[in-house]
């Protein structure tokens, strides 16, 4: 479980997060939704442990996270993929950092790579790759390491509507197979209600938590377009725009 426990976040007088306080269990999905600039990004690194806050403390199973969480992969809006490796290098990243034989390693990237549509493409650089692709490579490349929890910056924000809603499908469908603890920073209200069976609402900066929406319907790819999805659309909507 990761317990997020009243962080606030300085850079020198501005003041990002206040207080901020929401509980992420085991396999559960999370999305954090709120303003530009409200401090949601600043949240995720805070969690990864790649920054330190300024109050507070986060949790996971209870031990506090003071150095980078080593069973975290965090995916970032532009992909973060090198592009002077080959598609199978990126993969493989992870699992060439934590000294796995050539042999699993490649066992394991290949499974990876047909999992993830990408067969036949382990020799291309990430710039002869669509929008879609590259972040598929990412997703692989951050899984490949099997990690207990996932955490994405708007890792769908660049793709286009349709890309994207067929990304959101395949990462609820990897939810649903691995049972990953998912956080997931992103800006739309529909991505929001779609994959996060719970929904932080951010207010403006200085990020506090204005609401924590139960939404545990979601988990199907149905679910988009079921009355209930489209009643917590609004309902997010309106918490968002509440003042
Ligand atoms: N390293 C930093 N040094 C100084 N200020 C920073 C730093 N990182 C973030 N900030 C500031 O903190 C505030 C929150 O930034 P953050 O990127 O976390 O917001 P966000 O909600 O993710 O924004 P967006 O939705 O636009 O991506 C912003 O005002 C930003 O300028």
């Amino acid at each position: 479980m990761i317990t997020v426990k009243g962080i606030s976040k300085f850079f020198g007088e501005l003041k990002a997060l206040d207080g901020v306080s929401f509980e992420v269990e085991d396999g559960e999905t999370c999305a954090i939704i709120g303003p530009s600039g409200c401090g949601k990004s600043t949240l995720l690194l805070i969690m990864a442990g790649l920054l330190k806050p300024s109050e507070g403390e986060v949790l996971v199973d209870d031990r506090a996270v003071n150095s980078p969480l080593k069973n975290a992969a965090l995916i970032l809006q532009d992909f973060g993929l090198f592009p002077w490796k080959t598609v199978y290098d990126n993969v493989a990243l992870g699992l060439k950092i934590r000294g796995f034989s050539r042999r699993a390693e490649r066992e394991r990237v290949t499974a990876l790579l047909e999992k993830f549509g990408l067969k036949g493409f382990e020799k291309s650089y990430p710039k002869q790759l669509s929008g879609g692709m590259k972040q598929r490579v990412a997703i692989a490349r951050a899984i490949a390491i099997e990690p207990q929890i996932l955490l994405m910056d708007e890792p769908l924000s660049s793709l286009d509507a349709l890309s994207r809603e067929e990304m959101q499908n395949f990462l609820l469908n990897l939810w649903k197979e691995t049972k990953t603890t998912m956080v997931l920073v992103t800006h739309s209200i529909e991505e929001a209600v779609f994959l996060g069976r719970k929904i932080v609402v951010l207010t403006e900066r200085p990020g506090r938590v204005k609401a924590v929406v139960d939404n545990r319907e979601a988990g199907d790819e149905s679910y988009r377009y079921e009355e209930v999805f489209f009643e917590r659309c609004k309902l997010l909507r309106q918490t968002i725009r509440a003042t």
